[in-house]
């Protein structure tokens, strides 16, 4: 019997994220004024909340995009909230005045769909998978396509068996 893969673990601590978060606020600081963020929900709250205590900027807008409906396993994907219209004509217009920010990018996909939203935005993410890197103009991380990243929010404390006792 033969059996799929399993994906490399890639867990995140609360520490690493906020570093890896404000490392991105980092090289975005060198890189122009943006007017607004708007954060892909859910993931993209965290980071955005960091980046705009580093970069100050106040004004937050969501855009709420759902697509990994089953753990690991992408779906249909849903645009379940847009961007203000205001927004979108800040600083000229198509989005020229924001920041989107999102945890990762991955197959691209939910970055595609966003980015048709505000072609001229700068976009964000602290981890970067192969496929979806030419969809993003600035991230920290690159880790491998058939890595799967756990957030510190989608994790707990769990006792580890000892190493001698079949622990990794
Ligand atoms: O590049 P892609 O293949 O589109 O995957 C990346 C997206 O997947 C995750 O969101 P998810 O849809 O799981 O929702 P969540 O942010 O609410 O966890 C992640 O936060 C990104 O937004
Ligand atoms: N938590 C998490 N969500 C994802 N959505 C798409 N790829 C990933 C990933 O590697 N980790
Ligand atoms: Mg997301």
């Amino acid at each position: 019997m033969t059996t799929a893969p399993q994906p490399k673990m890639f867990p995140v601590s609360w520490d690493q994220f906020h570093r890896d978060a404000r490392a991105l606020a980092w090289r975005l600081s060198g890189q122009g004024h943006w007017d607004a963020i708007v954060a892909i929900t859910r993931g993209g709250l965290v980071p955005a909340a960091i980046a705009a205590r580093e970069l100050d900027i106040r004004i937050i807008e969501t855009v709420c995009v759902a697509s990994y409906h089953d753990y690991k396993n992408q779906g249909e994907l849903a645009v379940l909230k847009t961007v203000a219209p205001h927004l979108v004509e800040l600083a000229g217009g198509d989005g020229a005045g924001v920041l989107i920010i999102d945890d990762l990018v991955d197959t691209g996909k939910t970055a595609r769909v966003v980015r048709e939203m505000m072609p001229k935005a700068h976009f964000a993410t602290v981890y970067a998978k192969p496929q979806g890197r030419p969809m993003v103009d600035t991230f920290v991380t690159e880790v491998s396509q058939d890595t799967w990243i756990y957030f510190p929010w989608d994790m707990g404390l769990t006792f580890q068996p000892p190493i001698r006792e079949g622990g990794a």
